[in-house]
């Protein structure tokens, strides 16, 4: 895909894959181009971006030509954006609701809608939250409370822009759980600045640069301390410790 503005390529003929059952992540520098690949597959691109190529989900297309009706599309993929919006007055449970609404034909919400809306903010954490407005809620709640929405949503495809921001280590630890349960039968991606937690929990890892894949496949093939060099501009030093990787970082030597 290539997403433009102005003029300037944001994304610029970047091809990835995410298969399903896996958790893929995409990592890259600040400004890479990550949120606006995210937005672009889920279609909520500004209307001044111009875009080219195509998205696949099931060998129908979300973007590009012959792209499926946006309520479809909705139906099929669903986002979780770094800065979601959240109307303060609405509670917990009525934003969560909201994540049924491209599923509603004429009847509207039913029982049935009622139970998945439940089962998603017992899901994402946020059952003790469904009566307080989003206005009250800290980050982290405010963060589980919009991983609700999307679970509500039932996608075929999980898109979650640094969905661990916010989350305190036991949260984050929750959530990365709950991810690897929903990757189970459909993609996942996520963006991470964490590399460390990327090749720990992804299966796959796309690193992006200027709007450009430098290399996609499994963590530790990605993330090379040359890699890592010739992108961020630090040493890293990897070692694959029990139960996870961990990275240090270094300025490089002037
Ligand atoms: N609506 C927009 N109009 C113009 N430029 C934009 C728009 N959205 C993003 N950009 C620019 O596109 C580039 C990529 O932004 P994007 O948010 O996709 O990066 P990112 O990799 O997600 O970064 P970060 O890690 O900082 O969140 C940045 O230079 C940003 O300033």
């Amino acid at each position: 895909m290539t997403v433009a503005v102005r003029g300037r390529a944001l994304v610029d003929a970047a091809s990835w894959h995410a298969p399903t059952g896996a958790i893929t992540a995409l990592v890259g520098p600040n400004g890479a181009g990550k949120s606006t690949m995210l937005r672009a597959i889920a279609g909520v691109l500004p209307e001044r971006a111009r875009r080219g190529g195509a998205v696949l989900l099931d060998g129908a297309a979300l973007a590009g030509p012959g792209a499926l009706p946006p309520r479809e599309r909705a139906r099929r993929v669903a986002l979780v954006e770094q800065t979601a919006d959240a109307v303060p007055q609405l509670t917990a449970r009525e934003a969560v609701r909201l994540g049924r609404t491209p599923h509603h034909r004429m009847l509207g919400f039913s029982l049935g809608d009622e139970r998945l809306v439940e089962a998603a903010l017992a899901d994402a954490g946020a059952a003790g939250l469904a009566d307080r407005p989003l206005g009250e809620l800290s980050g982290g709640e405010l963060q589980r409370v919009h991983v609700a929405r999307a679970l509500a949503q039932q996608p075929r495809l999980l898109l979650l822009d640094e969905p661990t921001n916010h989350l305190d280590v036991a949260w984050q630890l929750e959530l990365l759980q709950l991810v690897r349960r929903l990757a189970a039968d459909r993609p996942v991606v996520m963006t991470v600045h964490d590399l460390a937690l990327a090749a720990t929990h992804a299966d796959r890892v796309v690193l992006v640069d200027r709007g450009r894949v430098v290399a996609e496949g499994v963590p530790d093939a990605v993330l090379t301390p040359e890699r890592i060099r010739a992108v961020y501009g630090v040493e890293a030093e990897i070692d694959a410790a029990p139960g996870g990787v961990a990275i240090r970082y270094r300025r490089m030597e002037p």
